[in-house]
């Protein structure tokens, strides 16, 4: 079954066509991306489903629900979270912090009740630290949990904001280079944690990676973007053979880690 649906999307900046009548559906339970050259248009596909954007033309729709009649702080609440290129976490608060943060959207009491039925308040509070705890356990982050953001290496940080995301129990999730900046081993480990987000927490897994070894072992299905169109879309070895891939990589940094790709591919 389709949970996300994109149907003849375009934005514009300007004069720039930067997403061109697009078409994807994402099925529920499965790990899909977006690849292709820079300023392909894979963000900006991210950008219109958090509704940072509005297409000129075309619909998205989540499970469903036109995605067009919400606005951006609305999309949590839908079940839709999602990580940045650079990541977003504050930098002066602690893992545990900036994942409460996270839980935001599952807040139900009011400020008058906060101020006068404290006991409710407690358990409602109790109920946010516990599912907060259990991503922490989950992304084995339990030494950081006490530690600010600020002093974490790069590699932490990136699985905090994974972790923030997932803090908000969704649907889907949207992973925008998951693997940019980590080393070999933490790119690995980045795949076991994909892996087992979406075997172990049932969660769709939307996501944009330049990375095609680790594409290749995560994906189920990718779509291929050149120039804001489609390619090609299929499994990750039928888009990396695709003529018109191969054609688009050339002349880019990619194309070594398409070649590498393939070679290191089982
Ligand atoms: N805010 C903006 N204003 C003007 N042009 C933009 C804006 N955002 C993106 N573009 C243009 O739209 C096109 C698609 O950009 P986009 O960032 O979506 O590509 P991308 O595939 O994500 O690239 P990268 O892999 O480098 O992140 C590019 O030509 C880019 O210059």
């Amino acid at each position: 079954m389709s949970l996300l649906e994109l149907d003849g999307v375009t934005l514009k900046f300007g004069g720039v066509t930067a997403v061109n009548n697009l078409s994807m559906s994402v099925n529920e339970g499965e790990v899909f991306a977006l690849v292709g050259p820079n300023g392909a248009g894979k963000s900006t596909v991210f950008n219109m489903i958090s509704r940072f954007y509005r297409p000129v033309r075309g619909s998205i729709r989540f499970d469903g629900e036109d995605l067009l009649n919400h606005r951006a702080h609305e999309i949590a609440n839908l079940g839709i979270a999602r990580t940045f290129q650079n990541i977003e976490l504050f930098e002066r608060a602690t893992v545990l912090q900036n994942l409460l943060v996270g839980r935001h959207r599952h807040r139900r009491s009011t400020l008058p009740e906060q101020l006068f039925f404290a006991g409710r308040i407690r358990a409602e509070e109790r109920e946010h630290r516990h599912a907060v705890e259990e991503v922490i356990d989950f992304l084995d982050l339990q030494v950081y949990r006490d530690k600010m953001i600020a002093g974490l290496p790069y590699g932490v940080r990136k699985v905090v904001e994974l972790a923030r995301a997932l803090a908000t129990k969704p649907r889907l999730l949207l992973l925008d280079e998951p693997a940019s900046g980590l080393s070999v081993e933490e790119t690995q480990d980045m795949r076991w944690w994909i892996d087992d987000i979406r075997r172990q927490m049932g969660i769709t897994v939307l996501m944009v990676e330049h990375d095609m070894g680790l594409v290749s072992k995560v994906c189920d299905r990718v779509l291929a973007l050149a120039d804001g169109a489609k390619l090609a879309e299929g499994t990750p070895a039928e888009v990396q053979s695709h003529p018109a891939v191969i054609e688009a990589y050339l002349g880019t940094s990619a194309v070594s880690k398409t070649a590498n790709a393939q070679g290191e591919r089982v």
